[in-house]
């Protein structure tokens, strides 16, 4: 046995005992004074370290060869205490190789008391076991480190599941603000998501859960709602035969009157080319369609009797003689002035002339038949248009119409009152074949019977050679007489 002992001679049995003991082990054992000086370490510090027993002996300071800067101080100060209160303690620590490497050892350090000091104070020596810890330590750093990153990657994913979360919270009330139904229906056409304004529209309770549905059991809820559920799943059969990127709109009724309109769009995936569902968005449009269609109204018909105006009657007489050229029938025009409406107004007042141009519009409008159009051109001048006809059909409507018209009978200021009609009928394409020509024809024929002594019809002069004005009769086959 090699001993590196500075007081190897003065050494007593029982540390010698110790030291055999001691360079037995794999572990380092090593032995110091109270003053931290090293007398004697186990020839395995030179396997741990590559430093040899006798250079850490040699040195003056083996804290400062072995231990590294970092736990030098903190290694002093334990070994100092375990000196000073005889408590063992554990710590771990690092030690430098002579190759610069460091590598780390768990150490324990007791206090041994020092039989036959003979100074009698005593005497005690620090004992040291150190083993190699290098492996572990890595491992736990590894460890460590895995952990580290695993709760950083944590941290990310939660700190993405709360963006993503507050996200969806925004989109959702956003979504559930606005009027537009939306729906969204995953690649197997179940119900992925819908919002508020959804359920409103497709009749659905507010706390409806259709998360999941399929499409087909959808549509056996919503069939009974609708004005014609077969064209409207034949729609949405077709969109989606067809796999359209974006369907153009598609208006439906639904049975309570009300006017949706649909559109929808595939819903792209990340990997490019798979649609992942398709999103459908529902807008009520009744109060829109209302509104367009009183503002129609208000263009082409007269505020005071709610017929066809001047506007649309231009319209209708272009259409229906364009219609009659492609066909090859003829055309009727009436056009019809009231006599004797001025004094009326005069003697009872604008409003009591308006009762008579309201209820003589009733009357006429009882009498036309459907396919007959009725128009208030203006003022007192109103005209009857009348598609596929013949001018024996023409006098005779012409002749009911004046009879109806003579016949209303009114009351104002307890006084009575009535108006007759002079009317004047022109017909396509005899008279005329552009619209502007049959409406002067008519016009033309009219004033024949205002000249003629009024409350009578006349067919316009360009039907014959001459025009034919005729009085009034009961009889449906009008005497005709040359104007
Ligand atoms: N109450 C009322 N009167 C109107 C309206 N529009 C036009 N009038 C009046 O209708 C009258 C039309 O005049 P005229 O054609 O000369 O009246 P008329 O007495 O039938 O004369 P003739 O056609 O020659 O028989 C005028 O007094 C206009 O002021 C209306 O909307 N309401």
């Amino acid at each position: 046995m090699i001993l590196w002992s500075r007081r190897a001679t003065s050494e007593d049995s029982e540390l010698r005992l110790l030291r055999q003991v001691a360079e037995g082990v794999n572990g380092i054992e090593a032995v110091f004074d109270r003053g931290l000086r090293l007398l004697w370490i186990s020839p395995s510090i030179a396997r741990v370290t590559g430093f040899t027993p006798q250079e850490c002996v040699e040195a003056d300071d083996l804290f400062t060869l072995l231990v590294h800067d970092s736990d030098r101080a903190h290694a002093r100060r334990m070994a100092a205490q375990v000196g000073s209160d005889g408590l063992a303690r554990d710590f771990e620590l690092r030690f430098c190789r002579r190759d610069g490497e460091v590598v780390w050892v768990a150490s324990h350090w007791r206090a041994v008391p020092v039989a036959g000091d003979g100074d009698g104070d005593g005497a005690v020596a620090l004992q040291l076991s150190a083993e190699e810890i290098q492996t572990r330590k890595e491992t736990e750093y590894k460890l460590l480190e895995t952990v580290t990153e695993l709760r950083r990657a944590q941290a990310l994913r939660e700190h993405y599941l709360v963006r993503s979360n507050d996200e969806r919270q925004r989109l959702s009330a956003l979504l559930n603000l606005i009027r537009l139904g939306i729906m969204f229906m995953d690649r197997d056409r179940r119900v992925l998501y819908y919002n508020r304004a959804m359920l409103q529209i497709w009749g659905y309770p507010p706390d409806a859960h259709l998360i999941g549905m399929r499409e087909s059991v959808l549509q056996s809820t919503v069939a009974p709602l609708l004005e014609d559920a077969q064209g409207y799943f034949a729609h949405i059969k077709e969109v989606l035969d067809a796999h359209q990127m974006v369907s153009a709109e598609y208006e439906f009724r639904f049975a309570d009157g009300r006017i949706v309109t649909d559109r929808s769009a595939v819903v792209e995936g990340a990997s490019a080319g798979l649609g992942i569902g398709r999103v459908w968005i529902y807008e009520d449009v009744t109060a829109e369609r209302r509104i367009s269609a009183q503002l129609i109204s208000m263009a082409e018909r007269d505020p005071l009797t709610n017929i066809f105006n001047r506007r649309r009657f231009h319209e209708e007489l272009e259409r229906t003689l364009a219609d009659a050229a492609r066909r090859g029938v003829e055309v009727g025009l009436l056009g019809i002035d009231l006599d004797g409406f001025k004094p009326v107004n005069d003697a009872f007042g604008h409003q009591a002339g308006d009762e008579v141009l309201i209820k003589l519009v009733d009357r006429v409008a009882s009498i036309v038949r459907r396919n007959e159009m009725f128009f208030r051109i203006g003022g007192d001048e109103f005209a009857v248009l009348v598609p596929d006809t013949r001018a024996s059909e023409l006098s005779e409507l012409a002749n009911r119409l004046c009879e109806a018209i003579a016949g209303l009978r009114f009351e104002f200021d307890g006084q009575p009152a009535s108006v007759t009609a002079s009317i004047g009928i022109a017909l396509y394409p005899e008279n005329g074949l552009e619209a502007q020509a049959l409406v002067a024809a008519a016009d033309e024929a009219m004033y024949c019977s205002k000249a003629g002594g009024r409350n009578c019809w006349t067919l316009s002069a360009r039907l014959a050679a001459e025009s034919v004005r005729m009085p009034v009769s009961s009889s449906d086959e009008p005497d005709s007489k040359e104007d």
